[in-house]
C-alpha cells in the first residue's frame, strides 16, 4: 500500500461544512503558491502577525456538537472606559492635526480558561444565539478561533473579487446617522482603491453603497466593492491580493498606513487574529478559486489559558467618545454573554 501523506488531528467548520485531517500548514506570505494547490484550506491572518493556511483532506457535514460549558471567570479588558475615551480623544487631536481621517480603535476582552475548551460547542451556542453569514471556527494545533463575523473581507469566485466594508453601527436602522455615513464612504473609497491595485482597470465599481443590515441587537452600513482580477490563476494571486488588502481597510482606518502607525502607539495589546482575516480557500482540481474570507471581527480565540474577544470602533472628527465607548459595548455584550452562558441563546 502507498504511503499516506501525514495526518494531523484538528478540524474547521463554516455553514454546515465539517473540514477534518490537516495535512500541511503554510504561511502564506512565504509561500502564497501554495494557496493555488487544489483542496479545502482554512485561513486565520493575524491582525499584526503571520497570515497561514491549514489544508484540510476530508470534508462532511458537521456532527452535533457537545454541549458548551459557560465561561465561568471575570473578563478583563485591554482599555478600561477611562482609557478607551482618552484614545478616542487622541484621535480627534490627530484628525485635527491631519495625520488621518479615520481610525478604528480596539480593545481586547479576555478571561481565563485554563483548559482548552471546545471550539466547535461555542460556535454552536453563537449560532443558535447570533446567527452570523461568516460564522466559522478552527481548532487545530496553532489555532483556536471561533467566530461570527457579519463582514465580508474577500470573497474570490474565479477572476471576481468582492469585498463589502462595514462602517456605520447603531443598536437599530433608526439610530445611524450622517457621521455613520460618512464614516462608511471613507472605508469604501479606500476599499476600492485596494482592489484596483490587483483588478483590470476600470472594472472596480461599488455595486451596494450605504445598505443597511440587520443583525442580531445591531443594525450596520455596508457597502459592496467588486473587480475583475487581473491573473487570478497566476500562483503569485494571494500575494498580490494581502500586499493590496491587508490588513482590512474597516479595522484599520484611512489612510491605512497613518492609521496602523496610530493603533501601534494606542492600543496596548495586540489584536492577534481580531480584525484579521479568517475563512476558507477551496482550489478546483483545475486551479479554479473560490474563498471567503471574513473580516474576523466579533470573534473568540483562545491560546496559552486565556479566552480572547475583541470589540472596536471607527473613530471620526464626529465621534463622541461616550458614544464610541457604548458601541463597543453594545458589540461586545450579546456574544460575552452567549459564551459566560449569560444570555440565552434561545430567548434572548
Ligand atoms: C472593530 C469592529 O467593528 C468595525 C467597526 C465598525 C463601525 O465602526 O461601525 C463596524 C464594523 C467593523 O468594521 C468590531 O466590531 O469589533
Amino acid at each position: 500500500m502507498p504511503d499516506q501523506p501525514p495526518r494531523a488531528p484538528g478540524r474547521a467548520w463554516f455553514a454546515g461544512v465539517e473540514l477534518a485531517g490537516v495535512t500541511d500548514v503554510i504561511d502564506v506570505c512565504d509561500q502564497p503558491e501554495r494557496l493555488r494547490e487544489p483542496g479545502w484550506w482554512v485561513v486565520v491572518g493575524e491582525f499584526d502577525g503571520r497570515v497561514r493556511a491549514w489544508r484540510f483532506d476530508e470534508a462532511t457535514s458537521a456532527p452535533e456538537p457537545a454541549p458548551h460549558e459557560p465561561v465561568t471567570g471575570t473578563w478583563r479588558s485591554s482599555l478600561d472606559h477611562d482609557a478607551y475615551v482618552r484614545a478616542v480623544e487622541d484621535v480627534r487631536g490627530r484628525i485635527l492635526e491631519g495625520d488621518v481621517y479615520q481610525a478604528n480603535i480596539c480593545r481586547v476582552m479576555s478571561v481565563d480558561v485554563p483548559q482548552e475548551p471546545d471550539a466547535r460547542a461555542l460556535a454552536h451556542v453563537l449560532a443558535r444565539g447570533n446567527p452570523a453569514p461568516y460564522a466559522g471556527g478552527v481548532q487545530v494545533d496553532g489555532a483556536w478561533v471561533v467566530c461570527a463575523s457579519p463582514e465580508l473581507y474577500l470573497r474570490i469566485d474565479g477572476d471576481v473579487v468582492t469585498s463589502a466594508p462595514i462602517k456605520g453601527t447603531a443598536p437599530t436602522r433608526a439610530g445611524l446617522t450622517a457621521k455613520d455615513r460618512a464614516e462608511n464612504v471613507m472605508i469604501t473609497d479606500l476599499v476600492r482603491n485596494d482592489l484596483q491595485h490587483v483588478c483590470e482597470p476600470g472594472t472596480v465599481e461599488v455595486t451596494t453603497l450605504l445598505g443597511i443590515e440587520e443583525h442580531p441587537g445591531l443594525a450596520h452600513l455596508v457597502s459592496t466593492v467588486q473587480g475583475r482580477l487581473v491573473g487570478a490563476s497566476d500562483d503569485d494571486l494571494w500575494a498580490r491580493l494581502l500586499d493590496a488588502t491587508y490588513p482590512p481597510g474597516s479595522v484599520s482606518g484611512a489612510p491605512k498606513s497613518s492609521a496602523l502607525r496610530i493603533i501601534g502607539e494606542l492600543e496596548p495589546v495586540e489584536r492577534g487574529p481580531y480584525c484579521g482575516a479568517f475563512g476558507w480557500v477551496h482550489v478546483d482540481d483545475d486551479g479554479r478559486t473560490r474563498a471567503e474570507l471574513a473580516v474576523a471581527i466579533r470573534t473568540f480565540w483562545w491560546a496559552d489559558g486565556v479566552l480572547r474577544f475583541g470589540t472596536g470602533a471607527g473613530i471620526t472628527w464626529g465621534s463622541d467618545a461616550e458614544a464610541e465607548w457604548a458601541e463597543t459595548q453594545l458589540k461586545a455584550a450579546r456574544l460575552v454573554g452567549l459564551a459566560s452562558g449569560t444570555t440565552d441563546p434561545v430567548t434572548d
